[in-house]
C-alpha cells in the first residue's frame, strides 16, 4: 500500500481487504475480486476529497454514500455522523443507512456483522433499487465467501426483479455482478448476455466501459473466441475517453491473453510490456500480478527463460501475499518448468508441489462454483416446472368451472326446452283430445236435436238390453213418431218443422229418467228404451209423454198442433235381442197410425211383431221396416 494515493490508494486498500477476506475463507477466486473492485471503484467515482458538510440529512446521506470508495475516512466520519442523528431519518432514509452499515462491514471484512444488515434491505427495504444494490454487495461477501450456491441464489432472485427495476444504476450493477459471476461459472454465453445489456443500457460512460470489459472477459476467458483487434479497441477508447484506466488495462490484459492463445508472442509482449508500468503505479496487485504471469508466459513461450524467472517470480511475490491463486498456479508452474529445463531439479520439485498444491485448491474453486451454479439452475427450474404444473391446474380448474357452468347453463336450457316441448305436447294432446270427443260426440249425436243419433242409439240400447238381460230385469222399447208432421212442413216450412222436431225432444226429456235411452230413430221418430221397466210401467210412462205432446199442441196459441203416436214392445215378450223389440215396437206403431194416431200401442205378441197387438187390440197391417236389421 506504500506510495498510493487518492483513487489508486482506495483501490490497493479494497483489494488487500479482500485479499483478507479470501485468506480468511481458506480458497481463492481469479478475477472476480478484480471485477468487484471496478465497479466499488466507479461507484464512488464522483466524489470530491473534502466533502462540505450537509445541513439536512438527505444530503448526508447522498453526500456519505457518494465518498464511501473514494474517501474512506470522510465515509466512516459521515457515516458516524449519520447514526447520531438518527432521530431526523425517515423511514426509507433508515433502511439507506442500513445498507451503508453494511456495506461498511463489507468493506472492513465484518462479514457476519454485514450479512444480516444488507439481508435485512433486501428483504424489507422500501426502494428496489437499494433492495438491488444490497444484493450485489451482498453476492460480493458470499462470493468472496465461497458461498457460491446462496450468491447464485440471490442473484437468480434479483434477476427475476430486474424487470420491475427503475433504478439504473442499481440495475447495472446487479448485471455486473451477473457477468462476473457468471464467467466464474464457466457460464460464458450468459455472462456475455449480460454485459451486453449493460451495454444497451448505457450507450457509453463508466457502465458502457465496464460492459465492455465484461463482455470481453466472458469471451476471452471463455478461451472460445477470437476476437478481431477492432472490438479490444473499440472497448479500450470507449474506457480511455473517460479516462477510465483500470478497465482499460484489464481489456490489454484480455487482449494479451488472446494473443497468448493464438501465439502471438510478439503482439502479447507489445500489450504487455507498453503497460506495465502503468498498471504497476495504479497499485491495483491482482492485475499487477496477471499481467507478470502473462509476460513470463510470453517469455517462456519465446525461449527467453531468464525473463520468464523473472516475471514468474515476481508474479509469486505480489500473487502469493494475497493468494491471487490464478496468477499464482501459472506462476508455479512456470518456475516450475523453467528450474526443470535448467536442471535444478530440487526447486523444480518445490515449485511442482507448490503447483500441485496451488492447482488443487483452484480447481476445487471452479468446480464448486460451477456446482452452485448448476444446483441453482435446477432449482430454479423446478420452481419454474412447479410454476407451469400449477398454472396448468389452475387453468384447468379455471376450464373445468367454465365447462360447469356452461353445462349448468345447457341443462337449464335443456329443461326448459323439454317442458316447453312437454307443455305443447300435453295442450296439442290436450286439443287432439277435446277435438276428438267433439267428434265421437257430433259421431253420436243427432245434428238438429242433440241426442243420440240412430247408430248410437242402437249400441246404447243393445248395451242396456245386455245388462238387463244379465240381471233379468226387464225393459220396455218405445217407438215415437209424430202425426202428419209433413203437414207442419208443407204449412209453416222447414225451419219451423225442425222447430218442432227439437220442442218434441225437450219434451219427450221431460219425462226420461237418467237410466233411459233416447235417441232419433228417423227424420221425425223417436225411440226410448226404458231399463228396468215392465210392460205396464213402459205403457203408463209411454202415455205420459204422448198427453205431453197433445197438451202442448193444445195450450199454446200460435202454436202448431202436435200429437204423436207411440208403439211399444216389452222384454218380457220379446226378448233381449233390440232387433226384435223394434220389429215389435215399430207394428205396434204402425197400428197406432192406422188405428187414427195420437196413442199408445202395445205390441203382445211375443212371436212375431207382425202380429203383435195395440193397446185397443187392433192388428198390424203393414210389412215393417225393421224386419231385417235394427241397423
Ligand atoms: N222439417 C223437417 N222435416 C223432416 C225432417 N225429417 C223428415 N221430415 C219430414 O217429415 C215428413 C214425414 O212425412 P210422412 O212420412 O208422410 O209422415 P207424416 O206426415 O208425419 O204422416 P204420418 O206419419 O202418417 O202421420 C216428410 O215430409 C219429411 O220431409 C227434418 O229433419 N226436418
Amino acid at each position: 500500500m506504500e506510495g498510493c494515493e487518492g483513487r489508486a490508494a482506495f483501490v490497493l486498500l479494497l483489494a488487500n481487504r479482500l485479499g483478507v477476506m479470501r485468506i480468511a475463507g481458506g480458497k481463492l477466486g481469479g478475477y472476480r475480486a478484480g471485477a468487484f473492485l471496478l465497479f466499488a471503484m466507479l461507484a464512488g467515482a464522483a466524489v470530491s476529497a473534502e466533502p462540505v458538510p450537509a445541513e439536512n440529512v438527505a444530503q448526508l446521506l447522498d453526500d456519505t454514500e457518494s465518498v464511501k470508495t473514494a474517501d474512506y475516512a470522510s465515509f466512516i466520519r459521515q457515516l458516524h455522523e449519520l447514526e447520531n442523528r438518527t432521530s431526523e431519518l425517515s423511514e426509507s432514509q433508515t433502511w439507506r443507512l442500513r445498507y451503508l452499515e453494511g456495506w461498511q462491514a463489507a468493506y472492513i471484512g465484518q462479514n457476519d456483522k454485514a450479512k444480516p444488515l444488507l439481508e435485512a434491505v433486501i428483504k424489507q427495504g422500501p426502494d428496489s433499487g437499494l433492495r438491488i444494490k444490497a444484493t450485489s454487495v451482498l453476492i460480493n461477501l458470499l462470493g468472496v465467501e465461497h458461498h457460491y450456491k446462496e450468491a447464485f441464489e440471490y442473484l437468480d432472485h434479483a434477476l427475476e426483479n430486474l424487470p420491475q427495476l427503475n433504478d439504473a444504476e442499481a440495475r447495472a450493477h446487479i448485471l455486473g455482478e451477473a457477468s462476473q459471476l457468471l464467467t466464474e461459472a464457466g457460464q460464458y454465453d450468459l455472462a456475455a448476455a449480460y454485459a451486453k445489456q449493460i451495454i444497451a443500457s448505457y450507450p457509453s460512460g463508466r457502465y458502457n466501459c465496464l460492459g465492455h470489459l465484461y463482455e470481453l472477459d466472458a469471451a476471452v476467458l471463455g478461451g472460445k473466441a477470437s476476437l478481431p483487434d477492432e472490438v479490444f479497441q473499440d472497448a479500450l477508447d470507449r474506457c480511455l475517453s473517460i479516462h477510465e484506466i483500470l478497465p482499460a488495462d484489464t481489456i490489454r490484459r484480455d487482449m494479451a491473453i488472446q494473443a497468448l492463445q493464438q501465439n502471438k508472442l510478439d503482439k502479447a509482449l507489445s500489450v504487455l510490456e507498453g503497460h506495465y508500468e502503468e498498471v504497476k503505479q495504479i497499485s491495483y496487485s491482482q492485475l499487477t500480478a496477471e499481467y507478470e504471469v502473462l509476460l513470463a508466459q510470453a517469455y517462456w513461450n519465446k525461449g527467453n527463460a531468464a525473463l520468464a524467472q523473472k516475471y514468474a517470480s515476481a508474479t509469486v511475490d505480489i500473487a502469493s501475499k494475497s493468494d491471487f491463486i490464478d496468477p499464482l498456479v501459472k506462476a508455479y508452474q512456470l518456475l516450475y518448468q523453467i528450474e526443470r529445463q535448467s536442471g535444478n531439479l530440487r526447486d523444480a520439485l518445490a515449485y511442482h508441489e507448490k503447483y500441485v498444491a496451488a492447482d488443487k485448491g483452484h480447481l476445487d474453486d471452479i468446480r464448486e462454483k460451477a456446482l452452485a451454479y448448476q444446483v441453482v439452475k435446477q432449482q430454479v427450474e423446478t420452481k419454474k416446472i412447479e410454476l407451469e404444473e400449477l398454472n396448468r391446474q389452475n387453468q384447468i380448474l379455471e376450464l373445468q368451472q367454465a365447462l360447469d357452468h356452461k353445462a349448468v347453463v345447457t341443462s337449464r336450457l335443456y329443461i326448459t326446452l323439454l317442458l316447453t316441448v312437454l307443455a305443447s305436447i300435453a295442450f296439442w294432446l290436450y286439443r287432439l283430445k277435446r277435438s276428438q270427443l267433439r267428434f265421437m260426440r257430433l259421431a253420436r249425436r243427432d245434428g238438429l236435436t242433440g241426442i243420440f243419433n240412430r247408430q248410437h242409439f242402437v249400441e246404447e240400447a243393445q248395451q242396456t238390453l245386455r245388462y238387463g238381460a244379465k240381471s233379468l230385469r226387464g225393459a220396455c222399447l218405445v217407438l215415437i213418431d209424430l202425426d202428419h208432421f209433413k203437414d207442419v212442413n208443407d204449412t209453416h216450412g222447414h225451419v219451423v218443422g225442425d222447430s218442432v222436431l227439437r220442442q218434441s225432444v225437450a219434451i219427450c226429456q221431460q219425462h226420461l229418467h237418467s237410466s233411459d235411452v233416447f235417441g232419433r230413430i228417423g227424420g221425425e221418430e223417436f225411440g226410448i228404451l226404458l231399463p228396468e221397466c215392465t210392460i205396464i210401467q213402459g205403457l203408463e210412462r209411454a202415455e205420459q209423454i204422448r198427453l205431453a205432446f197433445q197438451a202442448t199442441a193444445s195450450d199454446e196459441p200460435g202454436s202448431v198442433a202436435l200429437t204423436a203416436s207411440f208403439g211399444v214392445a216389452s222384454t218380457a215378450h220379446y226378448g233381449y235381442d233390440l232387433r226384435r223389440l223394434l220389429l215389435a215396437a215399430d207394428s205396434a206403431l204402425y197400428r197406432a197410425k192406422r188405428d187414427g194416431r195420437n196413442r199408445v200401442v202395445i205390441s203382445m205378441d211375443e212371436q212375431t211383431p207382425r202380429a203383435a197387438a195395440s193397446a185397443d187390440g187392433s192388428k198390424p197391417t203393414d210389412a215393417h221396416p225393421y224386419a231385417n236389421s235394427p241397423e
